[in-house]
């Protein structure tokens, strides 16, 4: 027995020895890693230059980077403008340090921030900066308990609207829609945010106009209980979401996809709903915005409860409960209390829901708006009605009446005047469909023009390539006539002018100067065919070819006149010179054709040559190849291998 204990003692020792050691190392990999990551972070922000924090102030300012995920960078950009007196910078850096602790809620931090920086004298130089600040402090002031500051601040605001910039007054719109909200005047909300959309548009301001519809919608949504109004709602939350997703403002995406699932969730469109609710979700998580995962799982909650699933309901709105205890959000956590009191009443738990139902009720100076009350109250009436609390369920529909009425007042001052406002902001809302409509078609115009342009420049390109084609068809056709032409004038065995090219130079030449023509006929060529065949004698033939051509001058031309038969075109007139340059074509014959093998050496290949000069006869080729002819004749009848000239 004893044994036995000492076992277990010693087997609980070695597991807890165990659990220690993993819990040692899990710790030094937590505190390594964390170490890694923020050495990395501090290389980065210590690298900042005036360059580097002006484009990451530019950045985080046009919604291109978020506030909450670049804390860090923004953070040390802001105190690095201060330690380096970049003044300018450090002002705009503070304006939006101002906007991220509202983001983060640090509304200490942000009061004293803004007292200080709002004394600053230089701030009234940069006006569009000094906006921000004084966004921010409409905000900041319309948390405290005294509306007055708040109420001042945005009439001061109102009024100077006029003397602003269009990209200034859309912040001026941007806290006077907030404010509106805040307050429960959403009339005046629509007001603004109509206002200031009608610029966003025109300024293709995605941020801001993400900002106004989601404001739009909210205040449609929250305005009254006409369908037809919250059908408004949700196209322009629908509106809101696509403008944000064209921002990094990972926040404000969060929020748009929240209200987008919200008012779905009101027309009863549940599974749309928690689509855009999931989205929500994610956004808030990737920014850590605990507010955010809140509202968005209080949502998700309540659409498994109106499906049905009130397990489900019931596991997440407890975590809710504690999620929005914790980070003080009041709105969140008395409506995730009364969800959870409907649950109970779903379940036939009364007396919990009764319970749950008395401490929201105890509480309900902690909702900000009078719509909230009253919609409780209406939910405690039924209760307390059914438990049969009828004093409860009286004072619960009376205060119901009042916050009901209340409700009204602060949304319609008066039913003539919200009829005569909602005509304005039809008039407005027709205004922006105009702008939306005018856009698109300014968009369906670029397209058109771009693509016109493309069809311009690939017609001018076929158009080129067509140019090129034709020129290229055109030169290889000159090219192809040419080689035709010369085809056409050339002996294909010799390759010396046929007797139509010889003909044509003589007649050209002709008609400008006289010249001599002559007759060449080789002399019993018949027999060197006969003897040695016909190779031999075209081989011949190619020899005296090519002993014309290197016998005469550049001015004198031949060609085959056909057969054995030669026509020379000689540019002299002078006999002399006629018969030195057949005898040198007769030597030069003699001597190439001892080249050829197949003839035996002692054969003398010789010519007869009749000539005719053109100024002693007549101009005319015919003519003068019919006296170069008769010559000939006499030639061969003199015995052959002589020239006679007429
Ligand atoms: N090998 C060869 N023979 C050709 C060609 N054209 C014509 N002949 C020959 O040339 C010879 C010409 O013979 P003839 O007109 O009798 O004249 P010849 O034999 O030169 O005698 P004479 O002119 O009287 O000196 C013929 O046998 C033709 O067949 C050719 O392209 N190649």
């Amino acid at each position: 027995m004893l044994n036995t204990n000492n076992n277990t003692h010693i087997q609980k020792f070695k597991r807890s020895v165990l659990i220690k050691a993993a819990l040692i190392c899990f710790f030094i990999f937590i505190s390594m890693y964390s170490f890694a990551d923020s050495s990395d972070e501090n290389t980065l922000l210590s690298s900042l230059d005036f360059s580097k924090a002006e484009n990451l102030i530019n950045d985080v300012r046009a919604n291109k980077l978020d506030y909450l995920i670049n804390e860090k960078k923004l953070t040390k950009a802001f105190e690095l403008s201060k330690e380096q007196r970049w003044e300018r910078l450090h002002l705009e850096a503070a304006a939006l340090y101002a906007e991220l602790l509202f983001r983060q809620e640090r509304y200490k931090r942000l009061k004293h921030h803004l007292a200080f920086y709002l004394s600053n004298k230089q701030l009234t130089e940069q006006k569009d900066v000094h906006l921000l600040f004084l966004e921010s402090q409409l905000k900041s002031l319309a948390r405290n308990e005294d509306p007055t500051p708040a109420k001042n601040l945005a009439k001061e605001l109102e009024k100077l609207i006029p003397q602003h910039s269009d990209n200034e007054k859309i912040i001026i719109f941007r806290a006077l829609a907030y404010y509106y909200t805040d307050t429960d005047v959403l009339r005046k909300t629509l007001n603004a945010a109509l206002e200031g959309l009608e610029l966003a548009l025109k300024n293709n301001d995605f941020a801001a106009q993400g900002y106004f519809y989601r404001k739009i919608a909210d205040a449609y949504h929250l305005l009254t209980d006409v369908d037809k109004d919250k059908s408004k709602a949700v196209y322009y939350a629908k509106k809101a979401v696509k403008a944000y997703e064209k921002t990094s403002d990972g926040l404000f995406t969060a929020k748009a996809y929240w209200s987008l699932g919200n008012v779905l969730l009101e027309i009863n469109d549940p599974n749309n709903a928690l689509i855009q609710l999931n989205k929500a979700l994610s956004y808030f998580k990737k920014v850590n915005m605990k507010k955010g995962l809140a509202f968005a799982q209080y949502s998700i909650a309540d659409i498994q409860y109106l499906q049905g699933n009130y397990n489900t309901a019931l596991t997440l709105v407890n975590q809710n409960i504690e999620l929005a205890r914790s980070a003080g959000i009041h709105d969140m956590h008395l409506a995730s209390l009364i969800l959870l009191a409907d649950i109970y009443i779903k379940q036939n738990l009364l007396d919990k829901a009764n319970q749950v139902n008395d401490e929201v009720y105890n509480n309900l100076d902690k909702f900000t708006r009078s719509i909230y009350k009253a919609r409780f109250l209406a939910k405690r009436y039924e209760l307390k009605r059914k438990l049969n609390y009828i004093d409860d369920a009286f004072e619960a529909i009376e205060d119901k009446l009042v916050y009901t009425k209340k409700h009204y007042e602060a949304t319609s001052e008066s039913n003539i005047k919200a009829l005569q406002i909602k005509f304005e902001v039809k008039e407005r809302e027709d205004k922006i469909s105009q702008l939306e409509f005018e856009k698109d078609i300014n968009k369906l115009q670029a397209i058109e023009e771009h693509q016109q342009k493309i069809i311009w420049r690939l017609s001018a390109s076929i158009a080129f390539i067509l140019v090129l084609v034709s020129l290229f068809l055109f030169y290889r056709q000159i090219r192809q006539r040419k080689k035709y032409h010369t085809i056409a004038l050339t002996d294909y065995l010799t390759n010396s002018l046929n007797r139509r090219g010889v003909m044509q130079i003589a007649d050209n030449l002709l008609a400008n100067k006289p010249a001599s023509i002559a007759i060449v006929d080789l002399d019993y060529f018949k027999n060197i065919n006969d003897k040695f065949g016909h190779d031999t004698g075209d081989l011949v033939l190619i020899k005296f070819a090519q002993a014309a051509k290197d016998t005469l001058s550049e001015n004198d031309t031949f060609g085959r006149y056909g057969g054995e038969e030669w026509l020379f075109v000689l540019n002299t007139l002078d006999k002399h010179k006629i018969n030195d340059t057949f005898e040198n074509l007769a030597l030069t014959l003699s001597e190439y054709c001892r080249e050829i093998e197949a003839l035996p050496s002692k054969i003398n290949i010789t010519f007869s040559v009749g000539v005719a000069i053109s100024n002693t006869h007549s101009k005319s080729l015919d003519v003068l190849i019919k006296h170069a002819d008769q010559q000939l004749y006499k030639a061969k009848e003199n015995g052959r291998n002589q020239i006679a000239i007429a």
